[in-house]
């Protein structure tokens, strides 16, 4: 089984996944990290984030891959691990640049399909492109202001930059970031963290009941 959670940036998406993967016993698979990672490793090696050639030859000379469990995930370059470097704001900056190229979309596509089924997967693509067959689909959304209150918990700078921020992404991320046609939209701004993952779960089980 495959449970897909996609939406915009802060929406709530590894959060919610994270608790329908621990109710459902499963894990989970933060897509994001991947694209994260590779604009940390794009970043530290110099490289220009838009030449996807010499950036997939820095991702596969350095044995990215992604660790997926149920409390949180993880990810490695061969035996040093990226998880704590992944959410600065640097990162943040770079990454859709690093997302919109095909060849690095490609490369995440083949990683993500190689795992072992059952999971959730959460990201922008995850019920459109990667896993179009996922058996539950959802589509996370919440207005800029909330999210940029809930990412301020998370980083150093104050809710209106982060705001801007989180707004020129979305942007940015527009062309992978659409719902799929069968998702289940939830805006996750008036609901509690425990409400979006009890909406999700009940739409999860009510096939199997
Ligand atoms: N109703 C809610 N739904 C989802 N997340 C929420 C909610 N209220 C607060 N949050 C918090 O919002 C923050 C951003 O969530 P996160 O899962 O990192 O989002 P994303 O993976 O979409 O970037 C987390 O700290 C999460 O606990
Ligand atoms: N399946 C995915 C997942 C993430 N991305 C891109 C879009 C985002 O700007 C970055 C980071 O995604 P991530 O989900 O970690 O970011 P947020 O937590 O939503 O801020 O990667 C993507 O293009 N496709």
């Amino acid at each position: 089984m495959i449970v897909t959670i996609d939406g915009v940036a802060a929406s709530g998406k590894s959060s919610v996944a994270s608790g329908v993967a621990r109710a459902l016993g499963i894990p989970y698979v933060s897509s994001g990290l991947l694209y994260r990672a590779a604009t940390l490793l794009g970043l530290e090696a110099g490289l220009p984030l838009h030449q996807a050639a010499a950036l997939l030859a820095h991702l596969q000379g350095n044995s990215l891959r992604l660790e997926p469990r149920a409390e949180g995930n993880r990810v490695w370059a061969g035996e040093r691990e990226l998880t704590l470097e992944l959410h600065s704001s640097r990162v943040d900056a770079g990454v859709s640049a690093v997302a919109a190229l095909p060849e690095v979309r490609a490369w995440v596509d083949a990683q993500l399909r190689a795992l072992p089924e059952p999971f959730v997967a959460e990201g922008r693509d995850m019920g459109t492109t990667v896993f179009p067959h996922a058996e539950a689909k959802f589509y996370l959304t919440a207005s800029p202001r909330v999210r940029a209150e809930r990412r301020a918990k998370e980083r150093p700078e104050d809710v209106p930059v982060i705001e801007a921020a989180l707004t020129e992404r979305d942007r940015l991320d527009t062309v992978q970031s659409a719902p799929a046609p069968d998702a289940q939209v939830i805006d996750t701004g008036p609901l509690t963290l425990e409400g979006v993952i009890e909406e999700v779960l009940a739409s999860v089980r009510a096939p199997l009941a």
